[in-house]
């Protein structure tokens, strides 16, 4: 699913009356089967520009298109993992997995194998019987990942879903990330602080300045997949992105 964001501005009407200006006029395609990160500082705009691409928030001017419509509301072919991910409390893990299954395509056999793929990819075999108020922080987050990728959406927003797990289930679960977007050519879109899981993931990275939030440079990640952290292109990459990131905050702070 392709996306198309036209001079896209957000403003927030804080409690004390005074606009906050999110976005400002946000040019920006992804095309489809795409894998694109959102890169910036906080506050730069990251988690409103995939609101509005979600649908679940409107722009003050301008629009955002998706496979050719304007985007007026969420659909489920727009599946996307926030960071306040909720669960329904009443749902075991599994049930939570299975839930969105439950009016689409396939057989009764066909979708408890889908659910259980994703139980066992994001290790969660153990708390499958389990609610959602038993869980750890990581593993609620697993269990919304894995839910937002058993409906198999065409695009897939995800707003830092890896933030809150250890150093190595975050690795793990990057390198799967990358085989599911390749198997499933699906269009990812992906927002992140984190300079080396942006390079790891992205075809593309979307560095946004603060203030209001802007596209302040694109960036292509031209390596080869699947990528090594350790190899010396993704190293110079990690640099020269980093430097980018630097000036475009001191000249901001200027
Ligand atoms: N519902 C809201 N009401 C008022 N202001 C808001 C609201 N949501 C976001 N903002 C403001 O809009 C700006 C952009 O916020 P946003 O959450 O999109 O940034 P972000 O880059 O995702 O930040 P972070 O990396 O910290 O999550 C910030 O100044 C924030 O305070």
């Amino acid at each position: 699913m392709d996306v198309e964001v036209k001079r896209a501005s957000k403003s927030y009407h804080s409690s004390g009356g005074k606009a906050v200006e999110a976005l400002s006029a946000i040019d920006l395609t992804i095309s489809s089967g795409e894998f694109v990160c959102l890169l910036g500082p906080s506050g730069c705009g990251k988690s409103t520009l995939l609101k509005l691409i979600a649908g679940i928030e409107t722009a003050s001017s301008g629009a955002v298109i998706c496979a050719g419509e304007v985007v007026v509301g969420p659909s489920t072919g727009r599946g996307f993992i926030f960071q306040d991910y909720s669960l329904f409390p009443w749902l075991t893990v599994r049930q939570n997995i299975a839930f969105g299954l439950q009016r689409g395509k396939g057989t009764k056999r066909e979708k408890r194998e889908l659910a259980e793929h994703y139980i066992r990819l994001f290790e969660l075999e153990e708390a499958a019987g389990l609610y959602p108020k038993q869980l750890s922080g990581g593993m609620s987050q697993r269990v919304a990942i894995a839910r937002a990728l058993c409906l198999q959406p065409k695009l897939l927003l995800m707003d830092e879903p890896f933030a809150a797990l250890d150093a190595m289930l975050r690795q793990k679960l990057q390198e799967e990330l990358v085989r599911i977007w390749q198997r499933e050519n699906a269009t990812f879109v992906f927002v992140t602080h984190d300079v080396e899981e942006a390079i790891f993931l992205a075809d593309r990275i979307i560095v946004m300045s603060p203030r209001p939030g802007a596209v302040s440079a694109i960036v292509p990640v031209q390596l080869p997949r699947p990528r090594e952290r350790t190899d010396a292109a993704f190293v110079e990459l990690r640099a020269s992105v980093l430097r980018l990131l630097h000036e475009r905050q001191s000249s901001i702070a200027q």
